[in-house]
């Protein structure tokens, strides 16, 4: 069976990729060029950006793709038994989360941000479906930087949905999403630049 793809237009804006189980939502021009052009420089010289490690069958392997864990002091998060510690808001982050939280109405406490040099580096099947995340906040998702195809699969009935994330864009993932959808951003041979990936999310307090 074909898999919906989405080629979008600026008018269109947002789309609704998903409806079922959970809704995503597309906002191809979040941002216009000359302003995510300026937080893509910003963002790759003033964070202090890492290789991840994640557990793959049960070994700890080291990513080419390069993280940045950005938060507000109190937010630590467990993911492949590693415990990270949030680096400060930077300047531009704040105002994009300023944006997105007069945009949605739901507020955040941190961002996770992956930096992917080309098509060769991308991110596996998963949910982000961690217990110290509220899942009742939806995760908004900012795309700068090279033109990257993301897809949605059904957990039960493997059906996919796919979408290029654009330079400047907002993707928002509302529950119950992450039970039942998993996402990837794919590898390519094609794309030769850089991407970089905001992912802004509520960390709930520890009990
Ligand atoms: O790079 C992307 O668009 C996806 C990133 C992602 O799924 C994540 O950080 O959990
Ligand atoms: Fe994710």
């Amino acid at each position: 069976m074909q898999s919906p793809l989405f080629e979008l237009s600026e008018s269109s804006d947002p789309i609704c990729l998903l409806e079922r189980d959970g809704r995503a939502e597309y906002f191809s021009h979040f941002y216009k060029t000359h302003e995510s052009d300026h937080f893509f420089e910003s963002l790759l010289h003033s964070l202090n950006w890492q290789a991840d490690q994640i557990t793959m069958f049960g070994k700890l392997v080291t990513t080419a793709r390069k993280v940045a864990w950005v938060g507000d002091p109190q937010c630590r998060y467990t993911y492949s038994g590693i415990e990270k510690i949030p680096q400060d808001w930077t300047a531009e982050l704040l105002q994009i989360k300023h944006q997105l939280e007069s945009e949605t109405g739901y507020s955040y406490n941190s961002c996770l941000l992956n930096l992917y040099h080309n098509g060769d580096e991308g991110m596996g099947w998963h949910s982000d479906n961690e217990k110290e995340l509220d899942s009742t906040t939806p995760i908004a998702s900012i795309s700068l930087g090279a033109r990257r195809k993301f897809a949605f699969r059904h957990k039960q009935d493997k059906t996919t949905v796919s979408v290029f994330l654009d330079h400047g864009s907002l993707l928002i993932m509302h529950a119950p999403i992450q039970d039942h959808w998993h996402h990837s951003l794919l590898k390519t041979k094609t794309v030769m630049s850089p991407r970089i990936n905001l992912t802004f999310r509520k960390i709930l307090p520890r009990i």
